[in-house]
């Protein structure tokens, strides 16, 4: 115990000074320390208040359009009643996919109106496929956005063929020439590039979406402002029960459509999709540019631009999905689950509409 004492003793003389000078020392580095973060946090904050007062505008968030519902009375959604359990209606990444009962085209209308924007449809009639163009143009202006802004945008060699037909107020129907190839194929592929470069060039001034469908077809039951969306596709009437082995997807390695076997979610017809033009001028654009791809290396995919479309698809996933009653064909006979069909196929004899003899339609 003596010992400890002593020792305490003999050791606190011996470094007193620096003691002393040390716990005098360390109260005025805290304070300087205080002194200089205060200072330094206050000039920030002067600093940061005066840049941010330059960099936004105060305003931003005023004067936003509303979209305002009137008072409507329709039947309440029930959570244990789904309007269809017959069908599938929602993707794994909640995607709607569009069923006759699984909407309400009213509330739909009134939304869409307020946005005071317009839909471009794009139509290729090129060759022999302007005979299409009477029955196409007059069913759609029976069925399709009916109340809406719509522009009918004909691609064609042949301005003069596309037939006299009045349309309603506020629809235009609106001629773009273009080429003409020797195969139907490239003739269909080529719709990507020349929708992108239409897009870029003259839809993004005239219009907020664009629809984009083959012209082989005739509309038959309302197709509204439901299946529009950022971008959608339609489920191909002939794959809509089938496996994902059993999807007609590019399968060789070498072309850009090249989907491997474990992977896709539905097989897309390229007869019908669409979105803003900003969405469709992507996936035009990229299934173009892989379409010039896979023609360099001599490839042309199986289902041409459908092949591409399905591979963009499977990586750009769409944020609509179209059901069949979309895109039907007769042939395939009349399911329990199509409650709707908006839009058929018109019987084509491929032989004699794809070439050169006399073509005579049903
Ligand atoms: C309903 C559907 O999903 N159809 C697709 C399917 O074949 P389809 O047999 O329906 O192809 P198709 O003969 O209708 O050709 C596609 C489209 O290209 C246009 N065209 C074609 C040839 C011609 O001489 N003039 C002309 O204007 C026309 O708009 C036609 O609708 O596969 C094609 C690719 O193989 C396309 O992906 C189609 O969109
Ligand atoms: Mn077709």
């Amino acid at each position: 115990m003596d010992y400890g004492r002593k020792r305490i003793r003999e050791l606190s003389s011996k470094y007193r000074i620096p003691l002393i000078f040390g716990l005098c020392l360390l109260p005025s580095l805290m304070l300087g320390y205080l002194w200089q973060a205060s200072k330094g946090s206050w000039l920030n904050s002067k600093i940061s208040l005066l840049c941010e007062t330059q960099r936004y505008k105060t305003d931003l968030l005023d004067g936003l359009p509303e979209i305002e519902l009137p008072r409507m009375v329709y039947t309440k959604p029930h959570i244990f009643k789904p309007p269809r359990n017959d069908v599938l209606t929602m993707t794994p990444w909640y995607a709607p996919i569009i069923w006759e009962r699984t909407f309400n085209l009213e509330i739909l209308n009134e939304q869409f109106r307020q946005r005071n924007t317009s839909i471009g449809l794009t139509i290729f009639a090129i060759k022999k496929y302007v005979v299409f163009l009477q029955r196409f143009l007059e069913t759609a202006e029976t069925y399709f956005m009916v109340g809406h802004r719509v522009k009918y945008y004909i691609f064609t060699d042949r301005p003069e063929a596309i037939p006299n037909i009045t349309v309603k107020e506020g629809r235009e129907i609106v001629p773009l020439r273009v080429q003409n190839y020797p195969r139907w194929q490239e003739i269909s592929m080529r719709r990507m590039e020349m929708i992108s470069h239409y897009s870029q060039q003259r839809f993004i001034h005239e219009v907020g979406f664009l629809v984009c469908v083959d012209v082989d077809m005739r509309f038959s039951d309302s197709v509204g402002v439901e299946i529009l969306s950022e971008v959608f596709g339609t489920i191909h009437p002939g794959f809509y029960a089938a496996e994902r082995q059993a999807f007609t997807y590019e399968r060789r390695l070498i072309s850009e459509a090249y989907i491997p076997r474990d992977e896709g979610d539905f097989y897309y017809a390229g007869g019908f999709f669409g979105g803003t033009v900003a969405e469709v001028y992507k996936l035009t654009k990229k299934c173009h540019e892989a379409i010039m791809a896979d023609k360099n290396k001599n490839v042309e995919a199986v289902w041409q631009e459908e092949s591409h479309l399905n591979k963009y698809f499977v990586y750009h996933k769409p944020t609509k999905i179209l059901s069949p009653e979309y895109l039907w064909d007769n042939n395939l006979g009349n399911p329990q689950f199509l409650k709707k069909k908006r839009f058929l196929a018109v019987p084509k004899n491929h032989a004699a509409i794809r070439n050169k003899r006399n073509l005579h339609l049903k």
